[in-house]
């Protein structure tokens, strides 16, 4: 998918949700536990519910990987039928990867051509010739984490090195890189008084921005210093929607979780 595609999408929905599909088995309604394969009759409830009211959908892949070839399978159809039901959905596979380049192709193959995902977040830690391959695919994005919504953020990333913070250099450095223009960010909610600061070195891309809901980010503080000209973030939530009911109307319930913070949306692309 092309960004442009994308900034339509997000232009007619009125909306810049990606909705996580973060599946724990424990966590599930207990009727689904029934079914052949739980997780997928749960995303796919998930999916058929609230389709109309975000732009993304990312399966956080530790929470498959965790059920071994079955999870592994669950994801796989999961995809699928995103990709076939909605094929306007930009899809993110949270994976973390990256490594020595060779081995960074085969994670990029993995998710975008076995799996067809659009996007996947990669760890920049190990550098150029570990984000690089990911990047050369034309259409897809390569989603770097620069600074994450987690208190171990503070460890390394918003450390000064050569007298600048190390997040900042990530993002500095990334620009320099072969197809770089496939890049988008990954920004936590629960940092959002670095946004500004942030949009200084990448005014134009896309921010992931997860850590709304369970992790108390203000959707409300990140829009004011991260939205750009063509709005520019995609805001996850994940537990805060799938999760907002364990019974049978888990579905119907996601839904309106999912419709209160497109409405937020709604007013906010206003402003
Ligand atoms: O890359 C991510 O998506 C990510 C980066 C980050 O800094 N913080 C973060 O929470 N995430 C992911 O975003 C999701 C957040 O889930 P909730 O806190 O349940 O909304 C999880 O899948 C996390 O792994």
């Amino acid at each position: 998918m092309t960004t442009s595609q994308l900034i339509q999408q997000i232009k007619q929905k009125k909306s810049f949700l990606c909705i996580g599909l973060d599946v724990d088995l424990n966590k599930l309604p207990k009727h689904l536990l029934k079914e052949e394969d739980p997780i997928f009759a749960f995303n796919k409830a998930i999916i058929d519910a609230t389709h109309h009211l975000c732009v993304a959908y990312k399966p956080n892949t530790a929470f498959y990987e965790a059920y071994g070839l079955h999870g592994w399978k669950s994801l796989e159809k999961t995809i699928n039928y995103i990709n076939e039901k909605h094929p306007e959905i930009f899809t993110i596979a949270d994976a973390k990867r990256g490594d020595i380049g060779n081995t960074s192709t085969m994670y990029a193959k993995a998710f975008f051509e076995n799996m067809a995902f659009d996007s996947v977040t990669v760890a920049p830690y190990m550098g150029k010739d570990s984000v690089e391959p990911f990047l050369a695919f034309e259409n897809k994005h390569t989603i770097l984490l620069a600074l994450t919504s987690n208190q171990g953020a503070f460890d390394f990333q918003t450390k000064v090195v050569d007298e600048s913070e190390l997040y900042k250099q990530v993002l500095e450095t990334s620009k320099t890189w072969k197809n770089s223009e496939n890049l988008m960010y990954v920004v936590g909610a629960t940092k959002a008084e670095y946004f500004a600061d942030i949009r200084k070195i990448i005014p134009d891309s896309f921010l992931l921005v997860p850590g709304i809901g369970a992790q108390g980010g203000n959707l409300q503080e990140v829009c004011k210093y991260g939205m750009n000209h063509s709005v520019g973030l995609l805001i996850n939530s994940s537990r805060g929607i799938i999760y907002a009911s364990k019974t049978e109307d888990f579905a119907e319930i996601a839904a309106i979780k999912a419709k209160e913070l497109q409405q937020e949306m709604q007013v906010l692309l206003k402003t």
